[in-house]
């Protein structure tokens, strides 16, 4: 009965029913929606029409606010609501206590925040020299895709799974500034390890997971809730980070730090020691950094692929402008960026269609607030729902079209206020800068190949253009489904 009692004051929503909370009403509008993409982004943009722009939820133990449109920015920059959620959930992956950067929150995450970003910048992260390492990586990528079709040159052509391409390249970057590390694209260990992580984004989402909002399954079903699942992937990715912190113990030398493990084991040695800092803590950050970094990215390119693959038209005045900016003779340098607007466009519109299907990671009221006159008690999850701003229809025309124009005007690259796929405020996504480097690079790169090869004036090489990017888009699809998984699906 108390579980069915609302907050005074709280965001309209859906009827809270015993136990199962407002599961069954998000089941229903995920149903009615099925055609149009079932999110549970979308399921809640679809009640932010009925109720507004705030809509209060209960799923299991979990009382969630989720922002839509204009609420969405209210709350990201409202520093009351800068928390990350408690819980089983966001404990289990770090052994009992809240770690790393992503779910920690107040002085603790502050202050490791600030030292991450701080020492990263020392090592290149956002600065000229991190040009060089994105052209690196970029360069060994294209050694591999080129390898790849001289291999299969004699067959009709050559079918590439975009969006697992990048993964290792875009990770690499980050990981020579982090810990000195490159790894080789074949790495076994590696591979596996992805493809833990794949599993793992299969069987969660961002708001939690079924064992997270019914912690009593934990017990007494761990298999099904996927309990067990989410701890075995945990400690296999745990074992190894040690590893690499173990080899990085062993030649570590005090006062010439190589990378920001080094500054960071520093630290650990020195008396300016602040409890925050720890062993668990830097092993953490290497976690959260890892996964953080290889999905998100991996899944824009693979959006942006997909769509060109779909629209020759596009492929076309990409190569257009690569052609006239760069030429055959060289391969793309940062400093093109100003010049070349369209492949930008094409970028922004990628990461446009890819947290179009998202929800970011979830907040918590770090005390009590209001939120556009409506009441956030102390220890509610508040979700930005930055879909509803990307796929708006009322902004965007035709939001579910893919088209780069939208982010032209005037012949230069134009980004509206509500395009936000980083996040805003003192949360937003530390990658960023990462990101729009390494996008840029490597989406420019792979559609050079074609023209420093000349090979084929298309990006991919399939000869049945029409099968080719259905079983693409199904598979892109998939990927997506089910890396945000359908929890409210699930619990029901
Ligand atoms: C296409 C790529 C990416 C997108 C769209 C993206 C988007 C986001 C979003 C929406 C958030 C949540 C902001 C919030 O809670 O309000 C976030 C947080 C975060 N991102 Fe990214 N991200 C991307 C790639 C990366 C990469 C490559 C890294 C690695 C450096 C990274 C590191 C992080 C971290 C550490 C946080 C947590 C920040 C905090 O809680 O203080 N992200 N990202």
């Amino acid at each position: 009965y108390l579980d069915t009692k609302k907050p005074p004051n709280f965001p309209p929503g859906p009827a809270w029913l015993p136990v199962v909370g407002s599961g069954m009403a998000i089941y229903k509008i995920r149903k009615y929606l099925k055609n149009k993409g079932s999110f549970f982004s979308h399921a809640t943009t679809e009640m932010a029409k009925e109720y507004g722009p705030l809509v209060g939820l209960r799923v299991g133990k979990d009382r969630q606010v989720v922002c839509c449109y204009q609420a969405v920015r209210e709350m990201l920059f409202n520093e009351d609501i800068d928390g990350r959620p408690t819980g089983p959930f966001w404990e289990i992956r770090t052994w009992g206590s809240r770690k790393g950067l992503l779910v920690t929150d107040e002085d603790f995450w502050a202050e490791q925040r600030r030292f991450v970003l701080r020492h990263l910048k020392e090592f290149g992260y956002g600065r000229r020299t991190m040009s060089g390492l994105v052209e690196e990586e970029a360069l060994q990528m294209v050694a591999l895709f080129k390898q790849r079709i001289q291999g299969e040159k004699k067959q009709k052509g050559v079918v590439m799974e975009m969006n697992e391409a990048f993964g290792i390249f875009i990770l690499n970057t980050l990981w020579t500034m982090l810990a000195g590390i490159r790894y080789n694209p074949e790495d076994k260990e590696l591979k596996t390890l992805q493809c833990l992580l794949d599993d793992l984004f299969k069987s969660i989402s961002m708001v939690g997971a079924l064992f997270s909002q019914f912690p009593v399954l934990m017990t007494v079903a761990p298999e099904f809730s996927g309990y067990r699942k989410f701890v075995n992937i945990h400690q296999q990715i745990w074992i190894f980070l040690n590893n690499e912190l173990e080899n990085h113990k062993k030649t570590f030398k005090k006062d010439s730090p190589r990378d920001l493990m080094d500054v960071y084991l520093e630290m650990l040695d020195s008396k300016d020691r602040k409890p925050s800092f720890s062993e668990t803590q830097l092993l953490a950050i290497c976690m959260d950094l890892f996964m953080a970094g290889s999905e998100t990215t991996s899944k824009t390119l693979g959006f942006g692929f997909l769509y060109m693959l779909l629209h020759p038209d596009i492929q076309d005045k990409a190569y257009e402008e690569i052609v006239r900016v760069i030429g055959r003779d060289r391969l793309p340098l940062l400093s093109d960026r100003p010049n070349m607007p369209y492949v930008e466009a094409i970028v922004l519109e990628s990461l446009r269609m890819f947290m179009g299907r998202a929800v970011a990671i979830p907040h918590r009221a770090l005390r009590d607030t209001k939120l556009m006159g409506y009441t956030i008690p102390k220890d509610t999850m508040v979700v930005a729902n930055i879909s509803s701003l990307m796929m708006d229809e009322t902004f965007w025309e035709e939001p579910q079209e893919f088209r780069p124009e939208r982010f032209i005007k005037d012949g230069r690259v134009s980004m509206p206020e509500r395009f936000i796929p980083f996040g805003l405020g003192r949360r937003r996504c530390m990658g960023e800068i990462l990101n729009k480097y390494s996008m840029l690079k490597h989406e420019a790169l792979v559609l050079t190949v074609s023209a420093v090869e000349e090979i084929e004036k298309k990006i991919i090489y399939n000869l049945n253009r029409t099968d080719a990017a259905k079983k693409c888009q199904r598979f892109m699809l998939n990927q997506v489904l089910e890396f945000y998984a359908l929890v409210y699906g699930t619990v029901l």
